[in-house]
């Protein structure tokens, strides 16, 4: 049976390290702000919300949601978010993606500041990212999985990653995480030949394709570390959701991986927000 990497104390010990930095900051007069803005109302996103919300609090920080109807116009929006953008209160941004089709997302991301982009929706963000500056915020979700594999000891210098995803999100931003700490780094997809072999092969499998259950007993193989970044809905149970890895498959093959639902997820909203007190430290200095 593996070790379950639980989420849980991870989110624990990142949370107890920003409450203590918060305090320090409140000391000097200075309170960290996370800026939300969401369009429409998507359950997934309110749930994010709510949890991102939540962490604010627990640390210590400020928190505001700037909520916009679903057909908001784009010259109203860019007004909006630059506006946004502009305030000195607010340290981070995270604006829920996607947005609606009518807007033109790119455009919209551009107008966040980059020093204010927590979650790297910016091209200057992801620049910085690409670049290994240290300056720079990668997205949350893969950040969670660096934080996941540092709390629980796994060594990544030298060893095989496979990242199974390649989105602007997740996988290449990975990947780039994984190789500045000297892993050697194999990004793979939908269209890889011999995925299973490749996803076989490797000593740390990222998975996070968005496909649920996707990877199967053919893909892992023992000693191997298994992070799961999938959320999706439960095919096999309604209303649940799981993760990109058969887990009843992989389960008793591998040496350790992470659970969906308690896994990587539940430490992204602590990334979140040390991601927000960190822009806000630099941002006062
Ligand atoms: N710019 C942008 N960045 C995002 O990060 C982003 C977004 N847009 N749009 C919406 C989705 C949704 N999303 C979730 C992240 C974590 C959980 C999560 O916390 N999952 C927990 C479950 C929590 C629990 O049950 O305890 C888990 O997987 O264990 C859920 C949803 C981020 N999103």
């Amino acid at each position: 049976m593996a070790e379950s990497l639980k989420g849980k104390p991870v989110a624990d010990a990142i949370k107890a390290e920003l409450t203590e930095k918060v305090a320090s900051l409140k000391e000097k007069g200075i309170t960290p702000k996370l800026g939300i803005i969401r369009v429409g109302a998507r359950p997934d996103d309110l749930f994010y919300e709510g949890g991102a919300k939540k962490t604010c609090q627990i640390v210590g920080m400020d928190s505001e949601v700037f909520e916009y109807p679903e057909d908001i116009d784009q010259a109203s929006f860019e007004k909006a978010v630059t506006e946004i953008g502009a305030k000195k209160d607010v340290n981070g941004i995270l604006m829920f993606s996607p947005l609606p089709k009518s807007l033109d997302e790119r455009k919209i991301r551009s107008l966040i500041p980059v020093e204010k982009d927590v979650d790297c929706l910016t091209v200057g963000g992801a620049a910085k990212v690409f670049t290994d500056d240290a300056t720079g915020f990668p997205p949350c979700t893969p950040t969670a999985c660096m934080e996941m594999l540092h709390f629980y000891d796994i060594p990544i210098k030298g060893k095989k990653c496979v990242v199974l995803g390649r989105s602007l999100v997740v996988g290449k931003p990975m990947a780039m995480l994984l190789l500045r700490e000297h892993g050697t780094v194999t990004i793979c997809h939908s269209r890889t030949e011999n995925l299973p072999d490749v996803c076989k092969d490797a000593d740390i499998l990222v998975a996070a394709v968005g496909r649920a259950k996707m990877v199967t007993a053919d893909f892992v193989k023992p000693g191997q570390i298994v992070i799961d970044v999938g959320i999706n809905a439960d095919p096999d149970n309604p209303g649940k959701y799981c993760g990109d890895v058969n887990f009843a498959d992989a389960e008793p093959i591998v040496e350790k991986i992470s659970p969906v639902p308690a896994g990587v997820g539940s430490v992204t909203t602590s990334v979140l927000c040390k991601h927000t007190i960190m822009a806000c430290e630099m941002q006062n200095s």
